[in-house]
């Protein structure tokens, strides 16, 4: 396997329906916690697990109302790509971009819902996996299918800024303060208004 000295890069997938500040919490703690170069925000074609939603670029431009620093970018790839599957959008990186050191980034509502993902078990596999804890079901996240699965592949939250040099799977729980804010809950307030 060729060694990998390339950039890091965070993958920040999303629907971003809108895009909001607990986003931000999220990308910014690829760059200050897990310290890597680059945050991507790949916006979602269509969350397969998800009811239809408004077109990706509409939900792009919610994520320009956030004034993101120059390491973090928008990547439409996996429309480009006709990706609607984390693990299809992994293997087509990974072909793409065989010295680069990706770290794939979800909030822990998303490591409790996993083992309804397509094939959860090789996402583990191919990328160390960041999870960023989120205010709702903590236990449900830290003690479910999936953190039970991977107990063994777990690094230390104090080790996070190791986790981009790690060889899959590896993968780190990171509490920091929580951040309460969902898409969900600003899109039933415009529909209350
Ligand atoms: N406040 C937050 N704290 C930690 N992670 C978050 C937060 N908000 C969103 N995330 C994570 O960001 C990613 C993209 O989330 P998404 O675009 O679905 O927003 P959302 O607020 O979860 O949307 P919805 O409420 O419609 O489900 C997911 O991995 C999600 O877990
Ligand atoms: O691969 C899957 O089966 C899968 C199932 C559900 C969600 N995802 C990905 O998880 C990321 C977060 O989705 P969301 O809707 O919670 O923002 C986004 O990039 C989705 O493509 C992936």
């Amino acid at each position: 396997m060729m060694a990998k000295s390339g950039p890091s890069i965070g993958l920040f997938g999303g629907s971003f329906n809108p895009a909001h500040a607990g986003h931000r919490h999220v990308a910014d703690a690829g760059l200050r916690e897990l310290q890597l170069d680059q945050v991507w925000w790949l916006v979602s074609p269509q969350n397969p697990l998800k009811s239809a939603q408004p077109s990706a670029s509409d939900r792009a431009k919610t994520i320009d109302n956030l004034d993101l620093p120059y390491a973090m970018r928008i990547s439409h790839i996996e429309t480009r790509l006709k990706t609607r599957y984390t693990v299809d959008l992994l293997c087509q990186l990974r072909a793409q971009y065989p010295t680069t050191r990706f770290v794939y980034m979800i909030g822990s509502d998303n490591l409790a819902q996993m083992p309804r993902w397509k094939d959860w078990q090789t996402v583990f596999d191919m990328v160390p996996v960041a999870v960023i804890a989120r205010p709702g079901a903590p236990l449900k996240a830290r003690l479910g299918q999936v953190a039970r699965q991977m107990a063994g592949s777990r690094l230390p939250e104090q080790q996070a800024h190791a986790l981009k040099d790690c060889s899959a799977p590896c993968w780190t729980y990171l509490t920091l303060p929580l951040n309460s804010i969902s898409s969900s809950a600003i899109r039933a307030k415009h529909t209350a208004n």
